[in-house]
């Protein structure tokens, strides 16, 4: 397993905020972290790369149960992104920021070098290397940031809300390179309250809600009611039309992927244009015998 948590408490003083989470992700998953505001996502998040102790609990990143003394392995294993890029950017130009864990990590120069660039590249951003991160867009800096973690080649990589403030381009590129990271075999934990892209694109689903964990499988349980009232979230934009279609007779039942809502919303298409394609023969059988 990549990641593993059993029984895991967190307290902020006297406030409990995470109350027995347990769950595990194996290696090259792609899960999305969900749950409305306050579930306790970002405090999960700290407790995953030791920032913060679980106040009872354990986590394990693979098979190593975190304590005080291997926190900076942990860090080497998993990099978070987090939500605001300019929690993590402070160099004064984009390469020597990515360029900052890398040389922590003890590298040569050339390593250095070589490390900043191909991340860099990844992110689409060499050409802007020379730039100071503070004079780029919300959007480029959250690549700079991400290129930096990128730069330490972890085995997982935790995402905080990567997709907020981005437009539906940045959006895109950002879900490309999420794949690009998973053809690499980086398992990828992404926190996020947009249903589509976790319906479309992870392949396990973490709800949390008031610190407990309310589901956990695959993404189905987004298409699925009684999750969806009960984690505040809602149905995924391609089942929506077939949710309209419910009770009327020969529609379609409700689909449980994205995969399967674009299977049937072709299958639907087809079958539409086959029955125009029968009327419009009638049509013209019917002019013809007149
Ligand atoms: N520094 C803090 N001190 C005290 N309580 C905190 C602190 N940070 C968070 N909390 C509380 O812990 C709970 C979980 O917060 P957390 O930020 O982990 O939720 P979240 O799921 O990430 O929320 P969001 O979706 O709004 O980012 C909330 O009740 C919050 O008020």
């Amino acid at each position: 397993m990549a990641v593993e948590l059993k029984d895991v408490c967190y307290r902020y003083g006297d406030a409990e905020v995470l109350h027995g989470v347990s769950f595990s992700i194996g290696r090259g998953a792609k899960v999305a972290l969900m749950g409305p505001n306050g579930a306790g996502k970002s405090t999960l998040i700290s407790l995953l790369n030791g920032l913060e102790e679980p106040s009872s609990g354990t986590v394990s990143i693979f098979g190593e149960v975190l304590t005080a003394k291997n926190r900076e392995m942990a860090r080497l294993k998993l990099g978070v992104v987090y939500q605001d890029p300019d929690d993590q950017i402070f160099s004064t130009t984009v390469e020597e920021d990515v360029a900052f864990g890398p040389r922590g990590q003890g590298l040569s120069e050339a390593e250095v070098e070589e490390r900043v660039r191909v991340a860099l590249g990844s992110v689409g951003m060499r050409e802007l290397r020379k730039r100071s991160p503070f004079e780029l867009s919300y959007g480029q800096k959250r690549r700079v940031a991400i290129a930096g973690v990128l730069a330490m080649r972890p085995d997982i990589i935790v995402l905080d809300e990567p997709m907020a403030f981005l437009d539906p381009k940045g959006r895109d590129d950002l879900q490309s390179l999420l794949e690009a990271m998973h053809l690499m075999g980086i398992t990828l934990v992404v926190a996020t309250h947009d249903v589509d892209f976790a319906a479309e694109w992870a392949d396990e689903v973490l709800i949390l809600k008031e610190g407990r964990l309310l589901a956990s499988g695959g993404t189905d349980l987004l298409f699925d009611d009684a999750v969806i009232a009960s984690a505040d979230l809602h149905l995924p934009r391609l089942a929506r039309p077939f949710r309209l279609l419910e009770g009327v007779d020969g529609a379609a039942a409700r689909p449980k992927t994205v995969r399967q809502a674009a299977q049937m919303m072709w299958r639907l298409m087809v079958r539409r244009s086959e029955a125009d394609a029968a009327n419009s023969d009638v049509q013209k059988k019917e002019a013809g015998a007149k």
